[in-house]
């Protein structure tokens, strides 16, 4: 190995390092965030008796060398079916991983996806990109096949036939639209507002959940609790977010409706984690760090 060479192979394993633990941080300050209508979160376990914070907690750290190893492999690279592939590769045995560590439950395969991309989306870029050109790096990877992906049956590919919604894999080829276009700019709104940032985060989550298609939630509870959650989240951002007092109303009555239909969105959980990753990366930007690298 020549000089250079070293020294570029230094700089991709530390940036796929902060990368990934930007990630973890990202998944597990979302699992903490409270309160959360129908997650789990700091109070309970929501609409969930599998799930709780400990397992999420375990389930996030236990991704942290998939997160690298995506990073690693989209170092200074361009989207193409070989990267797709491979990063798709790394994305199954995260899943194994997961599921060994949850005894079996379901914790973080969306947000495994979201991440995934988002993580390897910055590492094309050298961990020194904007988000408009991570986003558009993941979107563009996330609408290559990955032709080694078994085609098995999945409750989202299930959902997205039966009700025509773009799902998981639809809201990444897109590049994040509920991400970019509620999430961000809500939490930018209520920060500005002087929300405190725990109320920012739970105004961002209810931002996504004015409008997104979350197949958790119209797998468990159909159209009907999916129209009372964006119809539910709408009216506490309306009433002013979660800091304020009508908005902590209208948050209680959400939170009934949700619990009682037996729904929680997960899928609106990992886009908060995607968000919280990205909004990590822009604060370092903005504080004059060149790239990740000089984090
Ligand atoms: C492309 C994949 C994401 C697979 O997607 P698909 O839709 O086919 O399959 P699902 O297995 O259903 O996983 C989708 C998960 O994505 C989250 N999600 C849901 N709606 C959206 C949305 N509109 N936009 C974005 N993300 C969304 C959600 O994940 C979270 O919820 C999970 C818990 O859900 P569930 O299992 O339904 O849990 P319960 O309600 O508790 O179940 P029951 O008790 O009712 O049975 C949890 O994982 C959260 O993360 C959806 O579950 C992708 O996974 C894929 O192709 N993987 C293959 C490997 C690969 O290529 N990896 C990528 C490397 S980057
Ligand atoms: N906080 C949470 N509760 C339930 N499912 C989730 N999937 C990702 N985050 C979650």
């Amino acid at each position: 190995m020549n000089t250079l060479t070293e020294w570029n192979h230094i700089r991709a394993e530390t940036v796929a390092q902060k990368l990934a633990g930007r990630a973890v941080q990202a998944l597990l300050d979302e699992a903490r965030l409270s309160p959360k209508p129908g997650l789990v979160d700091a109070r309970g376990s929501g609409a969930h008796d599998d799930m709780d914070l400990p397992m999420l907690e375990a389930s996030a750290e236990s991704l942290r060398p998939f997160f690298a190893a995506m990073a690693l492999a989209g170092w200074a690279r361009t989207p193409d079916t070989a990267l797709r592939r491979q990063i798709g590769a790394i994305g199954r045995e995260g899943e194994k991983t997961m599921l060994e560590t949850t005894g079996g439950v379901n914790t973080h395969r969306g947000a495994i996806w979201a991440l995934g991309l988002l993580v390897t989306a910055s590492a094309m870029h050298e961990g020194s990109a904007e988000i408009p050109a991570i986003t558009g790096a993941a979107s563009r990877l996330a609408r290559l096949e990955d032709t080694a992906c078994p085609a098995v049956f999945s409750k989202g590919r299930y959902v997205t036939h039966r009700y025509r919604v773009p799902g998981a894999r639809g809201e990444a080829q897109r590049g994040f639209p509920h991400v970019t276009r509620l999430a961000l700019p809500q939490l930018a709104k209520s920060r500005e507002q002087g929300m405190s940032e725990e109320a920012a985060r739970v105004d961002a989550l209810l931002a996504i959940m004015t409008s997104l298609a979350d197949t958790c939630v119209l797998a468990r509870g159909g159209l009907t609790a999916l129209d009372a959650m964006h119809a539910g989240a709408r009216s506490v951002l309306e009433c002013g977010g979660i800091g304020s007092a009508a908005g902590k109303k209208a948050f209680g009555l959400l939170e009934n409706a949700m619990l009682s239909a037996g729904v929680s969105p997960g899928g609106a959980a990992d886009l908060l984690a995607a968000a919280l990753f990205l909004d990590s990366i822009a604060t370092g930007l903005s504080h004059k760090e060149e790239s990740i690298w000089n984090a």
